[in-house]
């Protein structure tokens, strides 16, 4: 669906008709939505319905959450300033990405331990970005196999590989092998996770996916992996140690800030594409970034996952946009992503597109696949009603013309 959406025969994507189809099924056939639509009752609502340590596990940020509002707070200091009387139908929604066309400028950020949060777990993720054409990019972190996400996003689904670069070049060449394989074409390279942060929600409930062994299928999986475990263990599998498995694959992927600069260049050597570096905020980092070869940047404080009390992702985009600025680098933007507007401001400040994280996995988490299709279309229908009444016609056009920052930010739905 929503290969091309300029005309012919396609059928119109998902989400242009998203809205008035939710009308006419509730008033014509009294079928409310499949779940919320209001982005501030989203997280209550998976609340109600998650287990609570997996709720927590999504919802919780390091320390006191101090950066999670900084991110909210950042969006609310930006403001749309609408423009009337301005063509603006039809939207064009389409990117362009390392040479190739995306139809909508929202992809689905990595996250791992997914069957955690709902059975469905990255197949139906997967397979519900595949419907609505949002590249998927699967986490190092996964619980369903680089087959099986392969397998569920199908011949049309754009998938990327996102890596937690293990210690050891021989896993990583082989984990990246396997990944561009199966069909992942771009790879994201995560530097903000050297090891996971003070996180307390977590701490308090002893909740951690891999000790349970959630999380390291794609390490467990690996032939490499497996035969230097069995080399360390004593020719034991992991599927014989689970724990001891869990130890080893975390002292790869966790290994602490041993990486430098110039070891990009090795992934670069293993990996035939773009390998785009995510967690960047400082400006002097994306310039490192460029100068060592990173084909694209994301601008992501891990959704406050990490660093407690740093600054809202937002904040920094400007000027990790100016730092790159004639590279042809392009700058993607996660960390507070939850309505069509935060897009829609993303853009405006020079992401060239967003990452959505814990909405999908609330909408996981709620309905499954189906709640993941429900979000997607959701927020994509917000984006696009956005741009028609700001007259904004093309997602290209998006530019600081419309926008203005303000002194007051307004209520923060912290934790939102
Ligand atoms: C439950 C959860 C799991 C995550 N797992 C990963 C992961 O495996 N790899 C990664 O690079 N980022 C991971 N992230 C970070 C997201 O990709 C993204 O940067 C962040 O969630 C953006 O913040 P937001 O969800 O508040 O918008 C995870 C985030 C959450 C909430
Ligand atoms: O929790 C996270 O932020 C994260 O990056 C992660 C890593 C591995 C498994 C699950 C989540």
């Amino acid at each position: 669906m929503g290969k091309d959406n300029d005309g012919g025969d396609a059928p119109p994507p998902l989400y242009t008709t998203y809205q008035a189809d939710l009308y006419n099924r509730g008033i014509l056939e009294r079928i409310p939505p499949p779940m919320t639509t209001d982005p501030n009752r989203l997280r209550a609502q998976a609340k109600r319905v998650m287990r609570p340590e997996a709720f927590d596990y999504v919802a919780g940020g390091a320390g006191e959450g101090a950066t999670m509002d900084a991110n909210r707070l950042a969006f609310r200091q930006w403001k749309i300033v609408p423009r009337v009387m301005k063509p603006a139908s039809p939207r064009n929604l389409k990117v362009e990405l390392f040479g190739e066309q995306y139809d909508t400028p929202i992809l689905c950020a990595p996250a791992g331990a997914q069957e955690v949060y709902h059975a469905d777990k990255e197949v139906g993720t997967a397979r519900a970005c595949a419907e609505l054409n949002v590249p998927f990019i699967m986490s190092t972190a996964s619980t369903s196999t680089i087959q099986e996400v392969a397998d569920a996003s199908g011949s049309g689904g754009p998938r990327w590989f996102q890596l937690y670069w293990p210690a050891d070049d021989e896993i990583t060449a082989s984990l990246l092998q396997t990944a561009w394989d199966a069909g992942f074409r771009v790879l994201v390279v995560t530097l903000d996770t050297a090891r996971m942060a003070w996180r307390p929600h977590d701490l308090d409930r002893t909740f951690l996916p891999f000790a349970l062994g959630q999380g390291n299928i794609v390490g467990y999986r690996d032939p490499v992996f497996r035969r230097k475990f069995a080399a360390w263990s004593d020719g034991d599998t992991p599927e014989e140690s689970p724990m001891l498995a869990a130890r080893y694959w975390l002292s790869e992927i966790f290994s602490g800030n041993n990486r430098s600069w110039e070891e990009l260049s090795l992934l670069k050597r293993l990996w035939p594409g773009p390998v785009v570096v995510k967690g960047i905020q400082h400006p002097e980092d994306a310039r490192l970034a460029a100068r060592h070869g990173a084909d694209g940047i994301i601008v992501s404080n891990h959704g406050g996952r990490q660093v407690d009390g740093a600054i809202g992702s937002l904040e920094m985009l400007p000027d990790v946009v100016a730092a790159v600025e004639g590279q042809n680098i392009p700058v993607l933007f996660d960390s507070g992503v939850r309505t069509g507007a935060d897009i829609f401001k993303a853009l405006s400040l020079g992401a060239r597109a967003v990452l959505v994280s814990r909405p999908i996995l609330y909408g996981l988490g709620i309905a499954g696949r189906d709640g993941v299709k429900h979000i997607l279309a959701s927020l994509l229908a917000d984006l696009d009603g956005t741009m028609l009444l700001a007259g904004v016609q093309n997602v290209k056009d998006l530019g600081t013309g419309n926008l203005k920052k303000v002194a007051y930010g307004g209520d923060i739905k912290a934790n939102l």
